[in-house]
């Protein structure tokens, strides 16, 4: 049996606070079992570690969740190893000079999430291309057009000019699916060398270029302290007519009242995931807004997503365990961790 397999009798403790995850939402039956034959697993309130009392909080070596955590409540926690966020955001929520000082690991499973957004985002941007949702309800509702006079406004995502808006887990797996389109993929990230964009085949470009110069643009920086809010009315108006605005990672980066008038003056055309408010009041213009192609935060959260959660959390905790260092989720960076704003979501 190899020795990671084996029952544990000094089983290590872990602190779990998962929320807005379950343990059976990101733990397969299998993983789960595996879970416990190597951990000792504490159940938390993630509004109340300090709750926990001296004899868990001393002991313990992992949290998988990302609950607040103060300064005397990590003071009390000696031997705690890493946080892992199960989650993809990071929040503000806990000193984190302190826990780099202490050389506690901050782990995101964000990566998880990378290729069903990318999917998505494709499947957005052919919809936008060639109007297949709503040529389905003119069908449903037998008003259908036939051939070439169903595409009237439709276009090639094959040989278009694209723009890529944060090249983090998101847009490098977007580049990946993108890659069969023989498409010119320009960059913007403020957060990166050219030569890391350089690297993935994909030309690095100032916001303006993006804006200017594509056929399709994807949004998929995080929102951070710098970016709030920062594609608005002057950003839209300088995208190409016609161009496909195609939004992914969260609202909070974009002023969404200026992005239903760029669409309503049929300026471009707009695809999103997130909105400012989730669940979207049920009288919200973009509700009806004609060109303008709407999901419910569906683009990460697939079931194969939040079980990859689960195997990077065990396979990060038993090489921590091995005093070797965690490959498979992604670490907080102390120059930035605190200056991401994405919200979280409520709804998995
Ligand atoms: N719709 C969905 O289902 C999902 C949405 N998300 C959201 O997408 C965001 C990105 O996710 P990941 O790629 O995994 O995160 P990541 O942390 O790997 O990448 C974020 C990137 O944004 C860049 N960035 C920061 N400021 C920027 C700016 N002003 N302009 C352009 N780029 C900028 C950073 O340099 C970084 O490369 C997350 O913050 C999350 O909120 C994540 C997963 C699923
Ligand atoms: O599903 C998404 O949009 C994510 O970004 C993952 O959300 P979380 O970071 O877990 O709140």
């Amino acid at each position: 049996m190899p020795e990671t397999d084996r029952p544990r009798t000094d089983r290590p403790l872990v602190i779990s606070a998962p929320a807005p995850r379950t343990l059976d939402l990101i733990f397969t039956p299998d993983a789960l079992e595996r879970l416990h034959r190597r951990y000792r697993v504490i159940e938390a309130d993630p509004e109340n570690i300090a709750g926990l009392g001296s004899a868990v909080l001393s002991e313990a070596r992992y949290i998988v969740g990302q609950p607040p955590l103060s300064a005397d409540t990590l003071e009390r926690m000696p031997r705690l190893r890493a946080v892992l966020n199960v989650e993809s955001n990071l929040i503000d929520n806990m000193p984190y000079d302190v826990v780099f000082r202490r050389g506690i690991h901050v782990l995101t499973t964000g990566q998880v999430f990378a290729e069903p957004v990318a999917e998505m985002g494709l499947a957005m941007a052919l919809n936008l291309a060639r109007g297949i949702v709503d040529a389905d309800v003119d069908f449903r509702e037998g008003r259908e057009r036939w051939g070439g006079e169903g595409n009237k406004s439709a276009r090639l995502l094959s040989g278009s000019e694209i723009g890529i808006i944060g090249f983090g887990d998101l847009g490098k797996a977007l580049n990946r699916v993108l890659s069969g389109f023989r498409a010119k993929i320009r960059v913007h990230d403020p957060w990166l060398p050219a030569s890391v964009l350089l690297d993935a085949g994909v030309e690095p470009a100032s916001l303006e270029t993006v804006l200017a110069e594509s056929d399709f643009l994807f949004v998929v920086a995080a929102v951070t302290s710098d970016n709030e809010g920062f594609l608005g009315a002057k950003a839209f108006a300088a995208m190409r007519p016609g161009a496909a605005f195609i939004l992914l990672s969260r609202a909070g980066v974009v002023d969404f009242d200026a992005l239903i008038a760029a669409v309503e003056s049929g300026h471009i055309r707009a695809a999103s995931d997130v909105f400012p408010e989730e669940p979207l009041p049920l009288g919200h213009p973009v509700r009806r807004l004609p060109g303008f192609l709407r999901s419910a935060h569906r683009a990460g959260a697939l079931d194969i997503a939040f079980k990859r959660m689960g195997e990077m959390v065990l396979e990060d905790m038993e090489l921590m365990d091995r005093s070797l260092p965690p490959m498979r989720c992604k670490r907080a960076e102390r120059e930035t961790v605190a200056r991401m704003r994405s919200k979280p979501v409520t709804v998995n």
